[in-house]
């Protein structure tokens, strides 16, 4: 039988000056406790770009500019497969300070840590590309 088609799921790699923006995954939920890009699932007839700027607005309050878009990949979990759709981004000028909604905690990562942090299986690859 034909496997379902990939759940797409945006993420945005915010930079401000040397470092990017990690969220951390709240305990009880799906990889709980690691460490994402803030993002999420694009909901039917919508854009990955607006599935950005909304996802963006609801877990952290801020808006931002996309900078780059990243080839998108599928990564397999064992619940399901998700393509991920990475941007990269900044806070625009006039954006609200992000805070963490929905997430446990929000940190600053510099690049050379990013590989320390516990990250989501399917981030990993994502590490080659912003070192
Ligand atoms: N937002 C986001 N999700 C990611 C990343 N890496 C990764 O594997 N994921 C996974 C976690 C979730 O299974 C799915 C995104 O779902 P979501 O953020 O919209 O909603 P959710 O946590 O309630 O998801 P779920 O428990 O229903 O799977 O993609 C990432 O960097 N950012």
């Amino acid at each position: 039988m034909e496997s379902p088609a990939p759940v797409p799921v945006v993420c945005a790699i915010i930079q401000r000056d040397a470092h990017i923006m990690l969220a951390q995954r709240p305990p009880g939920k799906k990889l709980g406790g690691m460490w994402e890009f803030p993002g999420g699932k694009v909901e039917p007839g919508e854009t990955p770009e607006a599935a950005l700027h909304r996802e963006l607005q609801e877990e952290l309050g801020c808006t931002v500019s996309i900078t780059q878009t990243l080839a998108p990949f599928v990564h397999a979990y064992d619940w399901g497969r998700i393509e991920l759709i990475p941007f990269i981004c900044e806070l625009t000028p006039d954006s609200p300070e992000p805070h963490p909604h929905e997430h446990t905690a929000l940190a600053w990562a510099e690049r050379p840590l990013l590989p320390s942090y516990n990250l989501a299986p399917a981030d990993v690859p994502l590490l080659a590309a912003l070192a």
